[in-house]
């Protein structure tokens, strides 16, 4: 892995990233990356139509979590400080390959290569997997009134996306390593040992 570790904590919407990587970045004494979601423009758009709004949607995301891995990359981990992050730039391309279509889909491809392939990439993902049960009841807990008329099959298909693109991942960047958390069955929030076990395993890979 990159000597200064660098770890993002990935899955589909609602698998509990934001919550994990808050966790691992205080138990870690790292600062923590977080996706800003509430002042996107597009979001509540997007949700309404998904067919209209999806270019502008993955641009808006793309273009921001460029700027942002750009200035993590120069301000922290360059200077040696680690990081921990609710996500990972390959999500851009998890979402948009299912989005977008035709020429957006191509353009998008070529748009994302430029900009992020010379980014640097985390060392340790961490993968939380969970079902459709789990994720509708986390978004639901959550409360974002734009999420809550979410299409089930939308959902669905993004849990077989993550699956496809971490074992996609790990053949084509088998120096990075995925820690597979089953989100089902491990809660990190209200079981102490659970998290300790993760908190382990992440340990073990940075360390
Ligand atoms: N292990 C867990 N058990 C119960 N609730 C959880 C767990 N992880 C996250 N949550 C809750 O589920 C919701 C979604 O979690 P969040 O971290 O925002 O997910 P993500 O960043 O993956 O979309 C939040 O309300 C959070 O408090
Ligand atoms: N179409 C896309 N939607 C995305 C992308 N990244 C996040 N999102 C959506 C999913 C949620 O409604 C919200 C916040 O994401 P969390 O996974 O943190 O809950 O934004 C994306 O790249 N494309």
């Amino acid at each position: 892995m990159n000597q200064v570790p660098f770890i993002a904590v990935e899955g589909p919407i609602g698998a509990g990233k934001t919550t994990l990587a808050t966790m691992l970045a205080a138990e870690l004494n790292m600062p923590v990356l977080k996706e800003i979601v509430e002042e996107n423009p597009f979001l509540d758009k997007f949700y309404q139509n998904i067919d209209e709004w999806s270019f502008q949607l993955e641009m808006f995301f793309l273009c921001n979590r460029y700027k942002q891995l750009g200035d993590t990359e120069s301000q922290l981990i360059r200077q040696g400080t680690p990081v921990v992050s609710d996500y990972h730039i390959y999500k851009n391309l998890i979402f948009s390959e299912r989005t977008l279509k035709g020429r957006e889909r191509e353009k998008y491809r070529q748009i994302y290569h430029v900009l992020t392939d010379d980014l640097t990439k985390p060392g340790v993902i961490v993968y939380i997997k969970a079902s459709l049960e789990t994720l509708l009841a986390r978004i639901a807990k959550r409360g974002r009134s734009f999420e809550q008329a979410m299409d089930e099959a939308y959902l669905q298909q993004l849990i077989e996306d993550y699956e496809s693109a971490m074992a996609s991942l790990a053949v084509t960047e088998p120096q990075t390593t995925i820690i597979t958390v089953d989100g089902d069955a491990m809660d990190f929030v209200a079981e102490p040992q659970h998290f300790a076990a993760i908190v382990a395993q992440v340990k073990e890979r940075i360390t």
